[in-house]
């Protein structure tokens, strides 16, 4: 088996404001993912949305269920995103196709299927993030290359948050999840200020194209009670339905988002005016 997981629990807002640093990141804060010959990872327990990366090498990596699952297979009742986000060409199988993903690329994989990960070269792995919910239709598989997502030019550098916006599941139908990437342009800082929270679904962050000595303060918390995580390339981050997500970096980053819960609407968020926020 080259794939190790563990499980985080939900947490409650009154709970989240009483912990200090170490716990927060416990709780909410998924280091380690990208391990050479490994998949890795985080069950979580919000909208059992499943946060991972994987990195193979020399071997194929097999999608194989894990305990959480409790099916036979991983996709038997599940959706699967996947984002190349570093390292070299990246081949995903699932059945007997083979679909190529470069930087930035996406793969959307429905119910049903059975997927493998593979480098073109293993000398200069693929590094994929993984993102998977509870599905409840099989749909087909969808690549979406970087290229063909659909761009949103976001923000100012007066306000430091210039960014692009690109969603990759607005043109595909999905279960439940609804994914994009975001990249700050240079000398912008700021990701989703003013902040929002979204009650009916959960989400997930991953800080990447970040500098090695380059660190984001991610934002977390109900409005009125804001908390951070300082995060590094490649982390990832568990924001709760009642926590605004929202991050300064120490220079510009990409991230991923995914989302997954109740609804599969980009644009409904409830917004968390600056002037409520504590
Ligand atoms: O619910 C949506 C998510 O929080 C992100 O899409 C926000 C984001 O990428 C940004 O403003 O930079
Ligand atoms: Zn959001």
């Amino acid at each position: 088996m080259t794939i190790d997981h563990e499980t985080r629990f939900a947490v409650h807002p009154a709970a989240a404001a009483a912990m200090d640093t170490e716990e927060l990141r416990r709780h909410f804060l998924i280091q380690d993912l990208f391990h050479p010959g490994r998949i890795r990872l985080c069950y979580t327990h919000y909208d059992r949305m499943i946060v991972g990366g994987a990195v193979p090498t020399a071997e194929e990596l097999a999608l194989e269920a894990i305990r959480p699952n409790g099916t036979p297979s991983f996709l038997e009742r599940r959706e699967l995103v996947l984002v190349h986000v570093g390292g070299g060409t990246g081949q995903v199988r699932v059945g007997a196709e083979t679909h190529a993903l470069e930087a930035r690329d996406m793969l959307y994989v429905g119910l049903g299927q059975e997927v493998a990960l593979r480098s073109l070269d293993a000398a200069d792995p693929a590094r994929f993030y993984l993102l998977s919910a509870p599905a409840h239709k099989p749909l087909p598989t969808r690549p979406i290359p970087h290229a063909a997502a659909k761009r949103l030019d976001l923000g100012s550098r007066a306000t430091a948050n210039e960014r692009s916006i690109f969603q990759y599941t607005t043109t595909i139908e999905t279960c439940q999840i609804v994914v994009g990437l975001t990249r700050l342009a240079e000398g912008s800082v700021w990701n989703t200020m003013p902040a929002h929270v979204h009650d009916r679904r959960m989400e997930a962050y991953l800080y990447f194209e970040l500098a090695e000595e380059a660190r984001v303060f991610h934002l977390m918390g109900e409005p009125a009670q804001t908390r951070h995580i300082v995060m590094a390339e490649g982390e990832a981050v568990v924001s709760p339905p009642w926590s605004i997500h929202s991050g300064c970096g120490t220079s510009a980053y990409s991230f991923v988002w995914a989302m997954a819960g109740d609804n599969v609407d980009y644009t409904d968020m409830d917004p968390a005016p600056l002037k409520d926020m504590r």
